[in-house]
């Protein structure tokens, strides 16, 4: 990693060679006050004040403060040329990031990761920073250091032999702690990542989190990463020691050896206009230069090496053992599709079957090769017919928000008999809501058709008559200023008051009517929690009896124990119901569960889909772990047992 970052800055800076001339040279105008400012001291006490001239003393100082006016106008320069250094970099190092980024995910078959390009292009930023900063230091002191030579020989050479050694030393052990130091800040880089790759995939799944009662798994595990973080952070400042002690080595000793040495020298025949001078030279320009540098390196500088590598990292094509992985991962999803593909195909399959017995009802189911028929034989037989509920069909549905965007429902097969209860589950954003609004015919597909007891959905009739057909709860009830009668009867304009409270009982809003002050009691929708619009929204489309029910996600807001009564009441009354199910207790209440996880999907009892879908297993795995009682598949019942224990739950 770091062999990689340094060749991207060694060939940046190769390609701009002219540009980074002109900086060096304008800091060698900015050095001018250092290199000059202890040859000019000595010159000041040894010709002027300490030779009865303070008048030539002071024009040597004045001539100092000339060398620093030089020196500002040298700084203003050499900023510009940084300038024109670094921005360029910037603009290499986005391009390095998107393109390889687009080039990985086109390799790999999956969409461009555009968080990891935000978190890499926030790199790139403090990448920026940290080599102007390293290139202005770095420069900076290295021309300051000749400087400060070059003066010093030119006062008396024995001056170098007390400088220049104790400096080296300083520099290389701060050379020696640097590796350690760039290993570490490599640790703080990765966690810090880490932390936002898992703080930003939650971002995106709290729903998931939330449904499933991780969320005591989730804080503790995020906790763990930010410990981490914490740790490597500890562990990168106990180092700074180390830069802390290669700064006194190769700043104060230097200046130590000179003052011990002054009752020496002086006997030698130096001046102590020579000895001001050096004193000079080490407290007022190799001193800021080395505190810059050893700072600026050790800073900047590791920052730089371990985020540039990183970037190149994880930018660069997949090396040899991750296309094996990829491999890997192809054939996995290779594997799941087949197995997707039957569960697809299971129903026309199964229905073609149950065709052919007299009963007249076609059957679907989860079949995973060699053990479908068993497992379909062991739980149930064919799908009993509750009066009252529409026979909803969907053939070859497909469905993407644009012409030209992935479809999120593809090609999709869907028979539920009448009076059916079916869960659609599946991670946050795989379509369960557009599938719902498909079947309800508020979207229209694309290709395929859904048809309710053999009539297209989008042909039934508008208006009132519309809710005897079919009514669609959305997570977000609507709820509008009037009485909470108007609210109720919204979709049955003609109920009896008796139906109303039937309707508001069976959901378990009898409480909430008493705290509203009654059926006749104003509204204000202000007033309501979530939960309490929900329970409205449910009482609601309880009272137009339609032939089928869709709730997506309506009980979301209401604790377990509400959520099934509620439930509890579509499932008893006569209709065909679809639940997009937030939990795996509901999901575990319905005659089958669909699983949706992008355009593929599982179709199956609690059992089956248990046996056979990987995904399901899944959800119901972390919200098992996430209760602390963890449900292997094979320790399960395979019957009723299994949805008994998990509606305990
Ligand atoms: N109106 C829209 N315009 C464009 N894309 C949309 C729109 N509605 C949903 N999508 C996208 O379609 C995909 C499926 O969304 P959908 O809401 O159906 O998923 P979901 O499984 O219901 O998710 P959730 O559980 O979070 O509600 C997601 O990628 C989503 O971003």
């Amino acid at each position: 990693m770091k062999r990689r970052a340094i060749r991207i800055l060694r060939s940046s800076l190769s390609r701009r060679r002219r540009e980074y001339g002109r900086l060096v040279a304008w800091s060698l105008v900015q050095a001018a006050p250092a290199a000059l400012s202890g040859w000019i001291v000595a010159r000041a006490v040894d010709h002027g004040f300490l030779a009865g001239r303070p008048a030539t003393g002071f024009l040597w100082l004045g001539a100092l403060a000339g060398a620093f006016l030089v020196g500002a106008w040298g700084t203003r320069h050499a900023m510009l040329g940084l300038a024109s250094l670094i921005e360029p970099f910037r603009d290499e190092l986005v391009t390095l990031v998107t393109t390889g980024t687009l080039h990985r995910s086109a390799r790999l078959g999956e969409p461009a990761d555009t968080a990891g390009v935000a978190r890499l292009t926030e790199h790139v930023e403090r990448a920026r920073d940290a080599y102007g900063a390293v290139v202005l230091f770095v420069q900076g002191f290295l021309v300051t250091a000749v400087g400060v030579c070059v003066g010093l020989a030119g006062l008396d050479p024995v001056l170098l032999a007390l400088v220049v050694p104790p400096v080296l030393l300083g520099l290389a052990l701060f050379a020696a702690a640097l590796r350690a130091m760039a290993a570490r800040q490599r640790d703080v880089i990765l966690a810090d990542e880490r932390i936002a790759e898992t703080t930003s995939a939650l971002t995106g799944g709290l729903r998931d989190v939330v449904a499933c009662g991780a969320e005591d798994r989730v804080r503790a595990e995020t906790g763990a990463q930010v410990d981490a973080a914490a740790r490597a952070a500890v562990s990168l400042a106990r180092l700074t020691a180390v830069r802390t002690a290669a700064l006194g080595i190769s700043g104060w000793v230097p200046l130590l050896l000179i003052l011990v040495s002054a009752p020496w020298l002086v006997r030698s025949g130096v001046t102590a206009g020579t000895i001001l001078g050096a004193v000079t030279y080490v407290s007022q320009a190799l001193q800021p230069a080395l505190q810059s540098f050893v700072q600026g390196l050790g800073s900047s500088g590791l920052w730089l090496l371990v985020t540039v590598g990183r970037m190149a990292e994880i930018a660069a094509e997949p090396e040899e053992p991750e296309a094996t992985e990829h491999k890997a991962t192809e054939t996995t999803k290779a594997t799941e599709t087949t197995e997707t593909t039957e569960t697809i195909e299971a129903p026309e399959a199964t229905e073609a079957k149950a065709a052919d017995a007299d009963s007249g009802i076609a059957d679907s189911g989860i079949a995973d090769s060699g053990t479908a028929d068993s497992a379909l034989d062991a739980t149930r037989g064919p799908m009993p017919v509750r009066p009252g509920g529409a026979r909803v069909e969907a053939r070859g549905l497909t469905f993407g928000y644009a012409q030209s965007a992935e479809p999120v429902i593809r090609d999709l097969d869907l028979v539920l008999w009448p009076g059916e209860h079916l869960a659609v589950v599946g991670p946050s954003g795989a379509g369960k809501s557009t599938l719902a609004a498909l079947i309800a015919g508020v979207l229209e597909p694309q290709a395929g058709e859904v048809r309710l007891d053999d009539v297209p959905v989008l042909a039934l009739p508008d208006g009132d008559e519309l809710a005897r057909h079919r009514v669609l709860i959305p997570q977000e009830a609507y709820v509008f200023a009037g009485t909470l009668r108007e609210n109720l009867t919204y979709l049955a304009p003609g109920a009896t008051q008796s139906d109303v409270a039937a309707a508001v009982r069976a959901v378990g809003a009898a409480p909430l009517v008493e705290r509203l002050g009654g059926y006749l009691a104003p509204l204000d929708p202000r007033d309501l929690s979530a939960g309490e619009r929900q329970l409205i929204a449910l009482a609601r489309a309880l009272l137009p009896a339609p032939r089928l029910t869709l709730l997506d996600e309506a009980t979301c807001h209401l604790d377990p124990a509400a959520e099934a009564v509620a439930e509890a009441a579509f499932a008893r009354r006569p209709g065909t119901l679809i639940v997009v199910a937030h939990r795996i207790s509901s999901a575990a209440r319905a005659d089958r569960i669909l699983v949706m996880d992008g355009t593929r999907v599982g179709l199956g009892t609690h059992e089956e889909l248990l046996a056979g879908s990987a995904l399901y297993r899944d959800l119901v795995g972390h919200w098992g772990a996430a209760n602390g009682s963890p449900a292997p598949v094979g320790s399960m019942p395979r019957t009723g047992g299994v949805r008994d224990a998990v509606r305990a739950l």
